[in-house]
C-alpha cells in the first residue's frame, strides 16, 4: 500500500436520479494520517462525495479506494468508516457512556461488556468527556454532544474518519475551540480524516490539506496557503481571503494592461511567472487587499470611502470604477474617511485572469 494514496478516489461521478449531475468526474487522494478538507459553496457536491466514500449513496462512475482495497462493492456497515453527523446523531434515550458504546454492542463488531466500557472510556478521556458520562444528550451543551458523536465514531478503530460539517451547529468561539481539538485528537490517534466545510477559514486552520469544489468539480487540491498565494483560477481567488480579493476589469494591448485610472506596462511583470501567453483582449486583474500598499506614488489614486477595524490591521475601502474595493494596512498608518490616497501595487502577487477564469499571471 501506498501511504502517500491511503484514500485514493477515481473519476468518481454522480448523477441524481432526476438528472442532475452533482460530482463530475472528481479525482483526489489523501496520505495516511492527513486532515484533509472537502471545501466549497451550499451545493457544490461535498456530502456527496462523503456519502459515496460512507457507501450512503451509489456512485454512477468511478471508484474509491482505501488501503489499496476498492469499496464500491463492499456494504456501508463493512466499510469500517468513522462518520460524524452535523445533527450529532446521538440516541436521546441513552447515557452518554452508553452512546460511545454502543457500536460495540451490536453486529460483527460486538465486544463484552467490560472490554467495551474500557475502550469508550480511553475515547472519552480523548474527548474530555469522561465526567459526563451518565448524562444524557438531552442535557449536554452542542459542544459537548460534538464530542460524544466523536467519541462514538473512534471507538471501533475505523480505518477513515468523515465528518460533515461537525461544528456548525456551534457558537463562533465554540468553533474555534473544537476545530483545535478535533484537529489535535486526530493526529493524536492518527486517524485519516476527511472534514467537510463551507468555511475557508476552518479549513485553512485545520487542513493538512485542502480540496476545494465547484459545481462537482475539484478546482484546486493543495495545501492552504498554495489555495491563497497561487490560486488555480478566478473562482479559487475569489473564494478564499477574508477581505476578499479585489478584481478589476482591465483591458491587454500594445504591451500595457489598461484599467479604469490606470494602466501597467506588461514589462514591469515577472516573466517567469506567465503560466502562458499574454494575448491582447479582455482580463480580470486580480490583488489580494494586503498588496496594496500607501505610497506618494502608485498606480490607484482613490478616496477612502470607510475604514473598518479588524483585529491588528484596518481595512480601507475605496470605489473604483463603480466597484468597490479594499486595501488592509497597519494600524499605526495614519488615514481618515474622505483623505486622498494612492496605492502601489505590488506586481509580484497580482493575479491576470481570462474571462472564463483561467489563471494567467
Ligand atoms: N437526492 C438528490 N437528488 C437530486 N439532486 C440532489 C440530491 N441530493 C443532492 N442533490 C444536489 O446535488 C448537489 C450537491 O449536493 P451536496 O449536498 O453534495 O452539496 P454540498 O456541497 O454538501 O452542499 P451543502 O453544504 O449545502 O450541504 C446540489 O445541487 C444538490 O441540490
Amino acid at each position: 500500500m501506498n501511504e502517500d494514496k491511503f484514500i485514493q478516489v477515481n473519476n468518481l461521478e454522480k448523477t441524481y436520479e432526476n438528472g442532475y449531475q452533482a460530482i463530475k468526474s472528481v479525482t483526489f487522494s489523501v496520505k495516511k494520517g492527513d486532515l484533509v478538507c472537502l471545501l466549497g459553496p451550499s451545493g457544490c457536491g461535498k456530502t456527496t462525495t462523503l456519502n459515496m466514500i460512507a457507501g450512503l449513496l451509489n456512485p454512477t462512475g468511478g471508484d474509491i479506494i482505501v488501503n489499496g482495497k476498492s469499496l464500491l462493492n463492499v456494504a456501508p456497515k463493512d466499510r469500517n468508516i468513522g462518520y460524524v453527523f452535523q445533527n450529532y446523531a446521538l440516541y436521546p434515550h441513552m447515557t452518554v457512556l452508553q452512546n460511545v458504546m454502543f457500536p460495540m454492542t451490536v453486529g460483527k463488531n460486538k465486544k463484552p461488556k467490560d472490554e467495551a466500557e474500557r475502550i469508550a472510556k480511553k475515547f472519552m478521556k480523548l474527548t474530555h468527556i469522561e465526567e459526563l458520562a451518565d448524562q444524557k444528550p438531552g442535557n449536554l451543551s452542542g459542544g459537548q454532544q460534538q464530542r460524544v458523536s466523536i467519541a462514538r465514531a473512534l471507538v471501533q478503530e475505523p480505518q477513515i474518519l468523515l465528518m460533515d460539517e461537525p461544528l456548525s451547529n456551534l457558537d463562533a468561539r465554540l468553533r474555534l475551540k473544537i476545530r483545535e481539538e478535533i484537529r489535535n485528537l486526530v493526529k493524536e490517534v492518527g486517524i485519516t480524516t476527511l472534514f467537510v466545510t463551507h468555511d475557508q477559514e476552518e479549513a485553512l486552520s485545520i487542513g493538512d490539506k485542502i480540496i476545494l469544489f465547484h459545481n462537482g468539480v475539484i478546482q484546486q487540491d493543495d495545501k492552504g496557503q498554495d489555495l491563497y498565494l497561487e490560486p488555480n483560477n478566478q473562482f479559487v481567488a475569489n473564494f478564499i481571503g477574508n477581505p476578499v480579493i479585489d478584481n478589476f476589469d482591465v483591458k491587454v494591448a500594445n504591451d500595457q494592461i489598461v484599467g479604469s485610472d490606470f494602466e501597467i506596462p506588461v514589462a514591469k511583470l515577472n516573466s517567469s511567472k506567465f503560466r502562458s501567453k499574454l494575448a491582447d483582449g479582455d482580463y480580470t486583474l486580480s490583488i489580494r487587499p494586503e498588496n496594496l500598499k500607501l505610497a506618494d506614488e502608485g498606480e490607484l489614486s482613490e478616496v477612502i470611502d470607510d475604514i473598518e477595524l479588524i483585529g491588528r490591521e484596518r481595512v480601507l475601502k475605496f470605489n473604483h470604477a463603480g466597484i468597490s474595493q479594499r486595501a488592509l494596512i497597519d494600524l499605526e498608518q495614519e488615514v481618515k474617511r474622505g483623505d486622498k490616497v494612492k496605492f502601489k501595487m505590488n506586481l509580484d502577487r497580482i493575479y491576470l485572469f481570462k474571462p472564463d477564469g483561467e489563471r494567467i499571471y
